[in-house]
């Protein structure tokens, strides 16, 4: 990678088209908790660009000590295939464990969960050794970063739904992405355009959930 090509990734995330972007704190605060999780997804997909752009805003999450214990790997076309192989090989073992064999329908299934989105960003922890930053937060950092990323794919025009599933954890999972044992894989991001709408979300009463104190 040229010097040049490092600097037009670094300003990918000023380089996003803010013409749609709600102007005012208000609109922003609206816009926020408008984002909804879409099933399904479909073409067209973010560019390469784009999705950097995404991953871009993912890397400003709150890290403490800036360690940066995160990894995010695109999965696209043909690579979605492989991907549900793995997924595959999880179920099976989880099955075994439990003295079931899977059904071919729940094989076929399983094999075709990554085709439900045209690109799948998966992300993980890349947990450091640090005596001031406990795994805990590097796990809470990967997170940050994931609801960074399903907003930055928004800002873009795409529609994402954050899944995990009960097999992302699994060793055969883990072992296709390269996931150390200590680590974790926090999120599949299905993203992609929806055919619906997204639904508008119901207000939501705060009032119970929160206390202040003076
Ligand atoms: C860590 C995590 C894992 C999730 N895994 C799944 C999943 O595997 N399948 C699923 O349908 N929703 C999953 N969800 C929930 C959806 O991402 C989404 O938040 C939920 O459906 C509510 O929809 P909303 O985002 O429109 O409010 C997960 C959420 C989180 C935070």
């Amino acid at each position: 990678m040229t010097t040049s090509d490092k600097n037009n990734k670094k300003q990918s995330i000023q380089s996003i088209n803010t013409d749609d972007m709600p102007v005012n704190s208000e609109a922003m605060i609206g816009w926020i908790g408008s984002r909804r999780s879409m099933g399904n997804l479909d073409t067209p997909a973010p560019t390469r660009a784009q999705i950097e752009a995404a991953i871009a805003c993912a890397a400003t999450a709150p890290d403490h000590k800036k360690l940066q214990p995160w990894r995010f790997i695109v999965t696209e076309g043909e690579a979605r295939r492989q991907l549900g192989a793995a997924l595959v090989s999880a179920a099976k073992a989880q099955a075994a464990q439990q003295g079931e064999v899977l059904t071919e329908k729940t094989i076929e299934k399983t094999h075709t969960m990554p085709l439900r989105a045209p690109v799948i960003i998966t992300v993980v922890t890349n947990m450091q050794a640090h005596k001031k930053v406990p795994p805990f937060e590097q796990l809470l950092s990967a997170g940050a970063a994931v609801q960074n990323m399903l907003l930055a794919l928004k800002a873009q025009g795409f529609s994402t739904v954050w899944r995990t599933g009960l097999l992302c954890n699994e060793p055969a999972v883990k072992a296709y992405f390269g996931v150390g044992p200590d680590d974790y894989i926090t999120a599949f991001v299905y993203t992609g355009t929806s055919p619906k709408d997204e639904p508008t979300r119901k207000p939501i009463d705060i009032e119970p959930l929160i206390r202040f104190e003076s």
